[in-house]
């Protein structure tokens, strides 16, 4: 290695200043994590390798098996991790180390909070990479040469993670990239080879590469067990192993809830291993995964699915690998999209996910819930993207309830299982917030008669009750849409059944409110849902609730102006005074009732300012 140019400064982009600064500060406890960070390194250069000489097999050189070799000089108080991947040309370098290329980190940093703990779990959850070199050293030396290039093209990298980095051409004969830390003050474990051989065992058992360990005199020794695991007979793994091969694939510091591991024999046959994780990722909401199931064909990485094409968008939180026997090694995203055998792996993994969820939900309730509250919400995606499979995942559904305070932990099975008898569907309500929920006017007369209403609180579930119309033969109805027919709820009491229809005065009243309210409403009518409000607003059965409409609106959809139904309370105080009083104020009543019924179903006002008038002119 001779060098064949003075180096040239260059400063790190401001973005990578701060990773560097915020991970020294946030990881130094974990900080062996680097060991596992660079190594992680190695085995993509050594997968692309594998992946690139598919099309040139010249690219191996003389050096065709893989490997990483840590070395350990205890006078220089280095180590040096070295692999024969597939290297780094001095354009790559200048991209990869020295500013952020993955939009990924981005999107971490834009995701920090400033708390020192949250953002320390976030770095654990995302994997810091190159730059967890500076957590133990005070200075990184890197040397690199790309696969197939000549060896005047190696590149020198050189930096003290400060603010600037050193490059220079140098000749290097050796393909790939070793990488130097001189070790801070304080550091001298890591010169320690049982040390090293730990770590390595703890974060890298199952890299499907060697990690060799070289001491300073000693012949190089293999510390990990280099060897796909997924390709490994089930009944030879412990679940520590497939916990240990977990965290190696994600960072997650969580254990996984549960794991599927299945090899399909035959004419066309892959292997699957694919996780559960225990807690969401941050970026779990953002348009772009990014992260996916890693496909493999025959042991060769060749791509992280991050569209989603083996495994629905819905099911986007399980981690974990595919490994195809069959599938040509050159396959690509377009093929991916048209592919019988990716088709049948997609089936038969939504399967497998769905059926250990259910399997989860029945052995483990506890271990269910926190699988529910991390991805419950992807999981109410699945009746949308993929109806064929809406009856399952609707078995899979945990609502909060008027009939449970805690939750959300009630299934459609539990709601159907306590049904009254005479009960024809299940109910739920719809709205912004389960407080608003909770407290509806839709929900008084069931709580009068003890029927369960299921309180669907988040936006995606307007969409989920679209989509999903009966479980298991029984329909779904909104409590807070269409007329409400009593005879189709079962009697609280015999001798409770309510008049129904309301006394001459009060229906006066409500013909009264009618024309008032002309055009605001579709029709003003007695209604049959409350005991304890005045008034409330219904939509038509097969129309948006208000709630609902607003977020149509803020997102730009042009909705036809229907106009709700007003129902009123034939029995309130306060419609029974309005109805003695000839000389109330109909259209300023008339109008509160119908705002303060808007403002309950999470509706917005026209016109706020004339609602306080109009509050204050009757207060007065
Ligand atoms: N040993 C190596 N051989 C070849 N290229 C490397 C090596 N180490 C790093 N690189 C290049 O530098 C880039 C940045 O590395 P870094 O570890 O910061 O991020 P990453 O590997 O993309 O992310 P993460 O480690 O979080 O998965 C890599 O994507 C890769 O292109």
């Amino acid at each position: 290695m001779s060098e064949t140019q003075t180096p040239e400064t260059h400063e790190f982009q401001a973005e990578v200043r701060q990773l560097l600064d915020l991970m020294i500060h946030s990881l130094y406890s974990n900080r062996d994590i680097f060991l596992r960070e660079l190594i992680s390194n190695a085995a993509d250069a050594a997968d692309r390798l594998r992946f690139e000489a598919l099309q040139d097999d010249t690219l191996f050189e003389d050096d065709p098996e893989p490997r990483v070799q840590i070395a350990v000089d205890k006078n220089a108080r280095t180590i040096t991790i070295t692999d024969n991947g597939i290297g780094m040309n001095r354009a790559d370098v200048m991209d990869n180390l020295g500013t952020i290329a993955r939009s990924g980190t981005r999107r971490f940093l834009d995701a920090l909070t400033g708390d020192q703990k949250q953002d320390a779990q976030l770095i654990g959850q995302f994997g810091v990479g190159f730059y967890s070199a500076f957590i133990v050293a005070d200075r990184v030396v890197v040397h690199t040469r790309r696969a197939g290039e000549p060896a005047e093209n190696g590149v020198r990298w050189e930096s003290d993670g400060r603010g600037e980095y050193a490059l220079q051409s140098v000749s290097r004969q050796a393909r790939g990239t070793a990488i130097t830390l001189h070790l801070g003050e304080d550091q001298d474990e890591f010169l320690e080879p049982q040390r090293l051989r730990q770590i390595v065992r703890r974060y890298s058992d199952h890299i499907a590469l060697p990690i060799e360990l070289l001491g300073e005199d000693d012949a190089p020794e293999t510390v990990n067990q280099a060897s796909a695991l997924w390709m490994r007979p089930k009944r030879e793994l412990e679940d520590s192993d497939y916990e240990q091969f977990y965290q190696q694939l994600t960072f997650d510091p969580e254990k996984p809830l549960t794991w599927m591991h299945n090899s399909v024999e035959g004419n066309q046959a892959y292997t699957s291993l694919l996780y559960i994780p225990a807690q969401r990722p941050f970026d779990l909401f953002e348009p772009e995964s990014s992260h996916g199931l890693r496909l493999y064909v025959r042991r060769v990485f060749i791509m992280e699915d991050k569209e989603n094409r083996l495994l629905p968008r819905y099911l986007r939180f399980v981690r974990g690998v595919v490994d195809s026997d069959d599938l040509p090694l050159n396959v690509s995203r377009e093929i991916l999209q048209h592919n019988r055998l990716i088709d049948r792996i997609r089936g038969a993994s939504t399967k497998r996910v769905l059926d250990a969820l259910a399997r989860l939900a029945e052995d483990d309730p506890q271990a269910y819930g926190r699988f529910w509250s991390a991805f419950g919400t992807v999981l109410k995606e699945g009746p949308v993207e993929d109806p064929g499979n809406a009856e399952k995942i609707a078995g899979l559904l945990r609502f909060h309830s008027t009939h449970d305070e805690t939750g959300p932990n009630v299934s459609l099975a539990d709601y159907v299982g306590r049904m009254q008898s005479g009960q024809k569907a299940i109910y739920y309500l719809t709205g912004e917030g389960l407080a608003a929920v909770r407290n509806s006017p839709h929900l008084e007369v069931f709580r009068k008669r003890g029927i369960e209403v299921l309180l669907l609180a988040e936006p995606i579930d307007e969409w989920l009750v679209a989509h999903l119309s009966e479980y298991d033969g029984t329909p779904l109805r909104s409590a807070g849409k269409g007329e409400l027919d009593l005879d189709e709820l079962p009697e609280a009491e015999a001798d409770e059944k309510a008049d129904e229809t309301p006394d001459a005065s009060v229906q006066a009243l409500i013909d009264r409110l009618g024309e008032t309210l002309g055009e605001r409403v579709s029709a003003v009518r007695s209604s049959t849902r409350l005991t304890d409000s005045p008034a409330c607003i219904v939509v038509g059965e097969h129309e948006f609730g208000l709630n609902m409409q607003r977020m149509l609106e803020a997102a730009g959809h042009d909705l036809p102006a229907e106009k709700p139904v007003l129902e009123i309370n034939p029995t309130h105080p306060l419609i029974t005074r309005l109805a003695g009083d000839e000389s109330a104020s109909l259209a300023d009543w008339g109008a509160l009732l119908l705002e303060q019924s808007i403002l309950m179903d999470g509706g917005r006002l026209d016109d706020p300012a004339a609602f306080v008038r109009r509050m204050n002119r009757l207060l007065d």
